[in-house]
């Protein structure tokens, strides 16, 4: 049996494209959290445990210029209960480069009624049509 857990970690990248721009040529800083949030979010997964962000404090340490490779690395730094710390940083230059941003998370387990109660029928609908979200939300059957 494989158990994940604390120490859990994921990497990804994100290239900022000129949509994604704040200050000109620049990465606007909500989409920079976004990337963070996304990729602290992908955990959960590992922990076959859907969950929401319920705090994300994000540091904006370097400008980050359109056309950069986010190097992100994500690790779960700890679980009590429902609640599933962690911490994530995006580097620039390469995944060995100075840290451009990085955020401490603090994610909140969930049942799939959080979203069938508070999402749109429409949506739900579409996701439960969809045979990838299908394969994703029976990964988290406990016996699959
Ligand atoms: C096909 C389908 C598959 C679908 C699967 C798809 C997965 C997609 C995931 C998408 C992820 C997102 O986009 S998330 C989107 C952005 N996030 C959200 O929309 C979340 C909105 N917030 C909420 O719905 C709620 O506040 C929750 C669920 C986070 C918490 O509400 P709750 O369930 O009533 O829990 P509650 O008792 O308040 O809190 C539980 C514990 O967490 C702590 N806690 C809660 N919030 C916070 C907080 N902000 N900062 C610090 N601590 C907090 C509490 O103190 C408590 O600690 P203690 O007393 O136990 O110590």
């Amino acid at each position: 049996m494989a158990r994940a857990g604390e120490g859990v970690s994921v990497t990804a990248e994100f290239t900022v494209q000129p949509a994604h721009q704040g200050a000109p040529g620049l990465a606007h800083g909500g989409v920079l959290a976004t990337a963070l949030d996304e990729t602290l979010g992908s955990l959960n997964w590992l922990l076959r445990t859907i969950a929401v962000t319920g705090r994300l404090e994000t540091d904006f340490v370097r400008p980050v210029p359109v056309d950069t490779v986010l190097h992100l690395d994500a690790r779960i730094t700890a679980v009590h209960g429902r609640k599933i710390y962690s911490t994530a940083t995006g580097r620039i230059g390469g995944p060995e480069g100075p840290v451009a941003v990085r955020a401490d998370a603090l994610f909140i387990e969930v049942k799939v009624d959080h979203f069938i109660d508070n999402g749109r029928p429409a949506e739900i609908q579409a996701a439960m049509s969809d045979p990838d979200q299908v394969r994703r939300a029976r990964a988290f059957e406990v016996n699959p």
